[in-house]
């Protein structure tokens, strides 16, 4: 079982079930997943992957709080007292021992955390992005103004020195109060501007504002189970709908299969884009749009063999799934982070079979899982 000093002292509670073994972890979600599939006719509930308990996670969100001579990267603790979480277990030890460098980053850098009570200070959150291929970073400050700017750039090439597996640093510009995590203006403050990862041999990139799975190990068992399942249809065309940076479309990707991917967020489909450039294949087409709004603007006679769907936790909702069950294609495999809207979904789309149902422990300790389905049309 995994042992967590913030969460034992009641300092973090994030990991709400930590205090059960992994196995018994995945007894739970698993039978919570049935539970919410009841009234389905589920034809195989495959064994649930899972990843290693610790230091599975690529990605840390700090707030900054403290004072500039004493800054403190992690949360508001339950009785409202910062919390550092640096040293959080899910993190890689190279993460954790980064995290402290910040820390002292923005001590040397003489950069005042920001004060949501006081509506003072500059720096808000700091977010550092992991690839696990190569333990390269992707860091960015998050700002209330410009006024930091200038000091992190004096102070930044002592860390880049230091921590030269830091490839891409940017600044992002949040001026609202309690609003959204960052805000629209990005600044670079490195030459490169995107950061490399591969899964199962397919290049993957990482921009600052681009989706990334946070539990690498799990995400590219995703990958490859989904790749497997859609290898068995031998389709001719894929869509992938809200693909991201294109995870599953690239991983089923090939000369004999074509893919469209289709994402809301321009930066996402210019990592996906980079990918397809560097597997040297033509017949793949990323756009930046609404996945409900390019379904329906399809003609049914266009419609692939397969549509992948990963939507957020909101689920695809009722109009997608109505375009879905029109175009009818051969198969949907649908990822979802949320079973509840899963479940909803899965009961709107008409004529099609659950031939497989598996569970991702992507978010262990937590409730949270993802789980991949295989749609059938019925009647092949
Ligand atoms: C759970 S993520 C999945 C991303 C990707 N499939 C992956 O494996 O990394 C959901 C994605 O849906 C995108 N998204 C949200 N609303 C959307 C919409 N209306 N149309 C298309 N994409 C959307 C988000 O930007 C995000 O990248
Ligand atoms: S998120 Fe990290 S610090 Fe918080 S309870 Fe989980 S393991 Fe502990």
């Amino acid at each position: 079982m995994l042992t967590c000093s913030y969460f034992s002292q009641g300092k973090c509670r994030s990991c709400n079930w930590l205090e059960q073994p992994v196995e018994q972890q995945l007894t739970n979600k698993s039978s919570q997943l049935a539970t919410l599939l009841e009234g389905l006719n589920v034809e195989q509930f495959l064994s649930p992957v899972s990843g290693p308990e610790s230091a599975f996670r690529n990605k840390a969100k700090m707030v900054v709080m403290g004072a500039a001579h004493e800054p403190v990267l992690g949360i508001v603790g339950p009785d409202g007292s910062p919390v550092s979480l640096c040293d959080c277990p899910l993190y890689p030890q190279d993460m954790q021992a980064l995290l402290h460098r910040l820390e002292k980053f923005v001590q040397q850098a003489g950069i005042p955390p920001y004060r949501i009570d006081k509506s003072k200070g500059e720096l808000k959150f700091i977010l550092l992005t992991r690839a696990q291929h190569s333990g390269e970073y992707l860091l960015r400050f998050v700002l209330r103004s410009h006024n930091a700017i200038e000091r992190i750039e004096r102070t930044l090439p002592q860390l880049l020195a230091d921590w030269p597996q830091i490839k891409v640093v940017s600044v992002n510009i949040q001026p609202v109060h309690m609003a959204r995590l960052e805000g629209d203006e990005e600044i670079f403050l490195t030459e490169a501007t995107r950061l490399e990862e591969v899964f199962n041999g397919v290049p993957l990139f990482i921009r600052p504002k681009s989706f990334f799975q946070t539990n690498p190990v799990v995400a590219a068992e995703l990958y490859c189970i989904a790749r497997d399942w859609v290898a068995e249809l031998k389709p001719s065309r894929v869509w992938d709908l809200f693909c991201g940076v294109g995870g599953f479309g690239l991983h089923c990707a090939s000369h004999e299969v074509g893919v469209t991917g289709i994402e809301i967020e321009a930066e996402a489909i210019a990592c996906a884009k980079l990918s397809a450039e560097a597997l040297g294949l033509d017949n793949l087409s990323f756009s930046a749009l609404d996945s409900t709004g390019f379904a329906q603007g399809q003609d049914a006679t266009e419609v692939p063999d397969v549509i992948i769907v990963n939507p957020p936790r909101r689920g695809i909702g009722e109009q997608l799934c109505q375009s879905l069950s029109a175009f009818a294609p051969r198969a949907i495999v649908y990822s979802s982070c949320n079973p509840v809207t899963l479940a909803k979904d899965l009961k709107l789309i008409d004529g099609y079979e659950i031939k497989r149902v598996q569970l991702f422990d992507m978010f262990p300790h937590t409730e949270h899982a993802e789980v991949l389905v295989l749609l059938v049309k019925k009647g092949l």
